[in-house]
């Protein structure tokens, strides 16, 4: 039997994904030895309370409530507390005493991302981040590595597995977004503030890490483009369905070039959208996550997996880990994080996409002209007008006559279409303005 050195991993937090890393460290660790060349050693697992209830089998005796003595020593420390503190102060320490460290926590990467890895540069240290964006996907490092010689210039993708969980159950099973969030919760995909992911922001965080690494240009999550799925109405997404669209929350990355000036700009966006049903994103169901890669060279690229869950999001960290052993068993620099493109970060008013606006209406001659000058007096140019056939006064026994108009539109500005919707919002023939969705994919 080979003799090996060891490797000394401190884990913080045993929680969905953490019990689950220090169950594949223990249980596959003869086979991780032999593919990193040392013993991976579990040397703690940092919890809040040791006597807690846990979803695999941890040794009592590697339990401890105290995080900053199991670091002092360590060689890799893997963090899967979540939040931004004490996990910031411990992966500052961490990295100053010389470990790599290992993290899934995309919010602390968010917001302290720069601080963080400016540190692990000046120590000589690593942070490994592959479960913090995609769950199991692995997508960091192929935009981080495979990619570093090719140009980026669009991403699109389902990069949140609980919504994606929650809008698939209110298509399929007609679910309510409480109802949905409830099992998704159950399940271990959701944060601990779920308001994280229904409110977008989670999405966000990981369309900033993505932009950043796809433009080589630090975009904070506070300048990605963000709208969650909590105005997603049931409605919503019935009607898509029978207009032959899902609607998906997506997030998209990708350099603008202005035409006139010829300067580049990143954009980075989150929101609900509408997606042809024969699209592939309309096939990704469940907590899965999908991302689509465009780059000049290599062109279309899809990475589709596990965006969510504790086992599944656990291989991602554990492959960090393994990537994180081999530098220490073979020596070297490893990858510093690259921003050297330091591109402007487009508002969302660079951005012009189609929508479908849904509109209840008075059923009245007329009422179509109306609302075509409006929207052209706005700049917005209509490409379909669909009228449902059961109109929603006979649907509903109101007094009044009216219909539902479903408008889409071609390619519009963010403003541009803000004030159409004011404008008919308040016209007279306009009862109310029951959904505005992006569409995209088409
Ligand atoms: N669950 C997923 O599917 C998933 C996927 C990708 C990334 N992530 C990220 O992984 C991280 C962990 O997620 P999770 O789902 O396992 O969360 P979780 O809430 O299930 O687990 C976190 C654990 O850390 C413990 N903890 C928190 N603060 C602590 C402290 N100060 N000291 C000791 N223990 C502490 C909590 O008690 C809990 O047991 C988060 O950053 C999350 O965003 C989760
Ligand atoms: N809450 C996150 C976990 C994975 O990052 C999600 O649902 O996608
Ligand atoms: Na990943």
């Amino acid at each position: 039997m080979i003799e090996y050195r060891n490797l000394r991993i401190a884990l913080l937090g045993a929680g969905s994904v953490g019990a689950q890393v220090a169950d594949q460290l223990l249980t596959h660790a003869d086979e991780l030895a032999a593919r990193v060349g040392a013993r991976l050693e579990l040397v703690g697992v940092a919890v809040r309370d040791v006597d807690a209830q846990r979803t695999t089998d941890i040794p009592r005796e590697l339990l401890t409530a105290d995080a900053e003595s199991l670091i002092l020593g360590s060689d890799i420390v893997v963090e899967l507390m979540g939040g931004l503190e004490p996990a910031r102060t411990l992966i500052l320490q961490a990295l100053t005493s010389g470990a790599d460290v290992i993290t899934a926590n995309k919010a602390l990467l968010a917001t302290h991302g720069p601080e963080l890895f400016e540190t692990a540069e000046q120590v000589g240290a690593q942070l490994y981040y592959e479960a913090a964006v995609g769950g199991a996907i692995p997508i960091i490092r192929p935009l981080r590595d495979s990619l570093a010689g090719d140009r980026v210039t669009r991403i699109l993708g389902i990069v949140n597995g609980t919504t994606n969980f929650i809008l698939d159950r209110m298509d399929k099973h007609g679910e309510t977004m409480e109802q949905a969030l409830a099992t998704a919760t159950e399940l271990g995909y959701a944060e601990a503030d779920p308001t994280a992911d229904i409110g977008g922001y989670d999405a966000a965080q990981k369309a900033g890490i993505l932009a950043s690494l796809a433009f080589h240009t630090l975009v904070p999550a506070e300048a990605v483009y963000r709208e969650g799925i909590t105005e997603v109405s049931l409605d919503d997404v019935r009607a898509a369905r029978k207009a032959g669209y899902v609607v998906k929350l997506l997030a998209i990355c990708e350099k603008i070039v202005d035409p006139l000036t010829l300067e580049a700009g990143v954009s980075a966006r989150v929101y609900p959208a509408l997606i042809p049903d024969e699209h592939p994103l309309a096939a990704v169901h469940g907590a899965n996550n999908a991302v689509f890669v465009e780059a000049e060279a290599a062109g279309p690229l899809m990475f589709y997996g596990a965006g969510a869950g504790g086992i599944q999001t656990a291989s991602a960290v554990l492959g960090d880990v393994v990537s994180a052993a081999r530098r220490h068993v073979v020596g070297g620099p490893g990858v510093a994080e690259s921003t050297h493109a330091n591109l402007p970060v487009l508002p969302i008013s660079a951005v012009t996409t189609r929508y479908q606006i849904t509109l209840r209406v008075a059923d009245q001659p007329g009422v179509l002209a109306t609302i075509a000058t409006l929207f052209s007096e706005h700049g917005v140019s209509v490409e379909t007008v669909e009228q449902s056939v059961v109109s929603i006064s006979e649907r509903e026994g109101a007094a009044e006559p009216a219909a539902t108009l479903v408008i889409g539109t071609h390619e519009a500005s963010d403003a541009d279409l803000a004030a159409t919707v004011a404008a008919l919002t308040t016209s007279t023939v306009v009862h109310s303005v029951t959904g505005v969705l992006r569409v995209e994919g088409l």
